[in-house]
């Protein structure tokens, strides 16, 4: 088995470093450098490469971590030598809870492929920095082969360099009384930082998936901070409400998940969002066709979809975290495999140039395909009511609110915050 993950945390204020870990090489760094980056683990792919087995003097390695220090014989098999090219992924909110299940799902090859080695680079704050030590000594312990490098750090300006792919998780969470228009100034300047650090270092194709909350509107933000970077790149994440009214139906039609297909979720990820039963199909067929009951359809449905994140607190105290981790996963398979015929996922993307009469210029979840290039388009064979346009212009309406509260992120000038008062994330209640 090939093994060569390896990072090593770099920052003498922080917490004693664990047995055997060697740190002293790293002290005299500056503290904007707080970047734990992987040289050993690169060696180690090249040796993977060529069938060789080294164990290099530890003295000469200065960036690797306890028995990283070491390489091992990686018996270069047939496999590793059709690998593609290392593919370089950001996580933000890496010491959180989503990302502690996100990470083994990437590490494993089952986001990506069996063919894909990954490079993880983890940021987190001067808060959660030994939390994220605690998390690359778990990959490494998981021993997984595709996982080549592993770096830790704060400055997004470093763990950003020449990303492919940036999810960025981290948000403060909503506290009690807080006022939706502070929780959108705080998480908002977090994107607007992360969306200049993008701009300046990622790679310029880099897919970008925003999950920390309210995520369409830091996206939004996000997006107008990297004007370099393609606007159709960055994502906010609604596949989690896709799969959960996926379920739903599923659970109505007494049918399993792999059923349904073609569902769609419009609008924000909170509790205006609309899922989409007019275009949804069970076994292929509407699901209008097959759940006869219109009024659990309208009402029940909707609502359960759209409040299940707070449902589930109710239960389990936390909001959801490996669910969300699973919908992540789906997400970016979607981007990196063809979509199956005639169906389409959600995803929160730039409206401007939408062929259904959205408002231009902000997050809106809606239907896509992919070849399986990292890229999409929407779907234009969906048809529209009254009924679900009129749900669709009140989601568009809270972005539309939401967009003015933040004008101060996203340079158009002063913010005025007036958004309505019933909106909540999934997971409030
Ligand atoms: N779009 C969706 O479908 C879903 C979105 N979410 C959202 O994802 C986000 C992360 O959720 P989860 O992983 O469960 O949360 P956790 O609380 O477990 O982790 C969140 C991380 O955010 C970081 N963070 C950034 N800024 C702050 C701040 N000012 N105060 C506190 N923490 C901060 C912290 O990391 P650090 O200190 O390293 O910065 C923390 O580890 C939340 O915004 C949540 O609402 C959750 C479920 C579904
Ligand atoms: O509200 C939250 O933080 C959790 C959330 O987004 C969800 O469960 O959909």
């Amino acid at each position: 088995m090939g093994l060569s993950t390896a990072y090593s945390p770099v920052g003498s204020h922080l917490a004693p470093a664990p047995l055997g870990h060697r740190r002293s090489a790293q002290l005299h760094r500056p503290r904007r450098a707080l970047l734990a980056t992987v040289r050993c683990s690169v060696d180690a792919a090249k040796q993977v490469q060529d069938g060789v087995a080294t164990a290099e003097a530890p003295a000469t390695r200065k960036d690797c971590f306890g028995v990283f220090c070491t390489t091992y014989d990686l018996k270069a098999e047939d496999k590793t030598k059709s690998w593609k090219k290392l593919v370089n992924i950001a996580v933000s909110g890496a010491a959180g809870m989503i990302s502690n299940h996100l990470l083994f799902k990437l590490a494993s090859g089952e986001v990506f492929g069996q063919d894909q080695p990954i490079a993880l680079k983890l940021l987190g704050s001067e808060r959660s920095f030994q939390a994220l030590e605690g998390v690359a000594m778990e990959l490494e312990d998981s021993l997984y082969p595709l996982l080549r490098e592993v770096s830790i750090g704060i400055d997004p300006y470093e763990v950003f360099e020449d990303v492919d792919w940036a999810l960025l998780i981290g948000a403060k969470p909503r506290g009690p009384g807080m006022e939706r228009a502070a929780l959108l100034d705080i998480n908002g300047q977090i994107f607007a930082d992360q969306g200049k650090a993008l701009n300046a270092v990622a790679s310029k194709n880099v897919k970008v998936l925003v999950v920390g909350n309210p995520c369409n509107t830091n996206a939004l933000i996000c997006l107008k901070n990297a004007p370099d970077i393609p606007a159709k790149n960055f994502h906010a994440l609604t596949r989690l409400d896709e799969n959960r009214a996926k379920c739903q139906l599923a659970l109505k039609a007494g049918v399993f998940y792999d059923k349904v297909s073609n569902v769609t979720i419009w609008g924000n990820h909170s509790t205006t969002q609309v899922p989409d039963f007019l275009n949804a199909k069970i076994d292929g067929r509407p699901v209008k066709e097959v759940i006869k009951d219109t009024k659990w359809l309208e009402e029940e449905f909707t609502i359960t979809v759209q409040k299940r994140g707070g449902a589930l607190i109710q239960k389990w105290g936390r909001s959801s975290a490996a669910s969300t981790a699973v919908s992540i996963a789906d997400a970016i398979k979607s981007l990196v495999t063809p979509t199956p015929e005639g169906d389409w996922f959600s995803t929160g993307v730039y409206t401007t140039g939408n062929p259904y009469g959205i408002a231009e210029d902000i997050v809106f979840s809606m239907p896509c395909r992919s070849k399986g290039d990292g890229d999409y388009e929407l779907a234009t064979d969906v048809s529209m009511d009254d009924f679900l346009w009129e749900r669709i212009k009140k989601s568009e309406a809270e972005l539309l609110a939401e967009k003015k509260c933040v004008a101060h992120l996203t340079g158009e000038g002063n913010a005025y915050c007036d958004v309505p008062e019933d909106t909540m994330l999934p997971g409030e209640v």
